[in-house]
């Protein structure tokens, strides 16, 4: 079995209780409360500023120049593509984009980026593959299925642009290329290495669960 399938199946059911949390349910229903997406947009800017730096990580730990070259062309994707889904969603809503680059992280949202800017500095490139590729692939699983489930969600008026962005094949090619990556350089690991990468690749996916709950209800600091 490839390693991506053994992943795969291992979050399994946290995947499909992401699938079903009522703000993921929300985006494909049109029933979201805006203030719970509002939420969720200048969280997720922040949050994207880290997960871009991921990808400059990736360049560093990158073993050949085509690799490298590939990260740094996602970062810059990031940085100017997906991140322009935010800045367009924030001008709708009167944020300015300082605002948005000033929002403070809310506690799960700090523990995720901080877990994996440890693994991307620490590890390696298989271990920071593991700690990105929830976000990603998970995100294309979601779109795909509220595409799938509402065919009228991508047209959704605030919504819509949300669904399109991550059902879309484009940004499904980047979780297949990194799964390509990812099975290659399994090949033929022990299994005291892959327990490891297996565990990053749980932590990230309950961190992706999380991180839902908190653009849903809030969650800020106790104290
Ligand atoms: C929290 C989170 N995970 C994954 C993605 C997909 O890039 C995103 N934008 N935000």
């Amino acid at each position: 079995m490839k390693f991506s399938q053994r992943l795969f199946e291992k979050v399994g059911d946290i995947w499909e209780k992401t699938h079903q949390h009522p703000f993921v349910v929300g985006l494909g229903t049109g029933e979201l409360p805006v203030e719970s997406f509002i939420r969720y947009m200048k969280q997720d800017y922040v949050y994207l500023i880290d997960y871009s730096k991921m990808f400059a990580y990736g360049a560093v730990k990158a073993h050949e120049v085509e690799t490298m070259a590939a990260f740094a062309k996602l970062l810059d994707e990031i940085l100017h593509g997906e991140m322009d889904l935010h800045r367009q969603y924030a001008e709708r809503f009167g944020i300015t984009n300082q605002e948005l680059e000033e929002t403070k992280p809310l506690p799960n949202n700090l523990a995720y980026t901080s877990y994996m800017l440890k693994v991307a500095q620490n590890g390696s490139l298989e271990e920071l593959i593991c700690a990105l590729l929830p976000c990603m692939w998970s995100y294309w699983e979601i779109g795909k299925t509220l595409a799938e489930t509402n065919p009228s969600s991508k047209e959704h008026p605030l919504y819509g642009d949300w669904v399109t962005m991550y059902s879309s094949d484009e940004f499904g090619s980047l979780s297949l290329w990194l799964i390509d990556i990812l099975d290659r350089l399994t090949n033929g690991k022990p299994e005291r290495e892959l327990a490891i990468l297996e565990e990053h690749f749980l932590t990230t996916s309950r961190f992706e669960y999380m991180f839902w709950d908190m653009a849903y209800a809030g969650g800020d600091w106790p104290v």
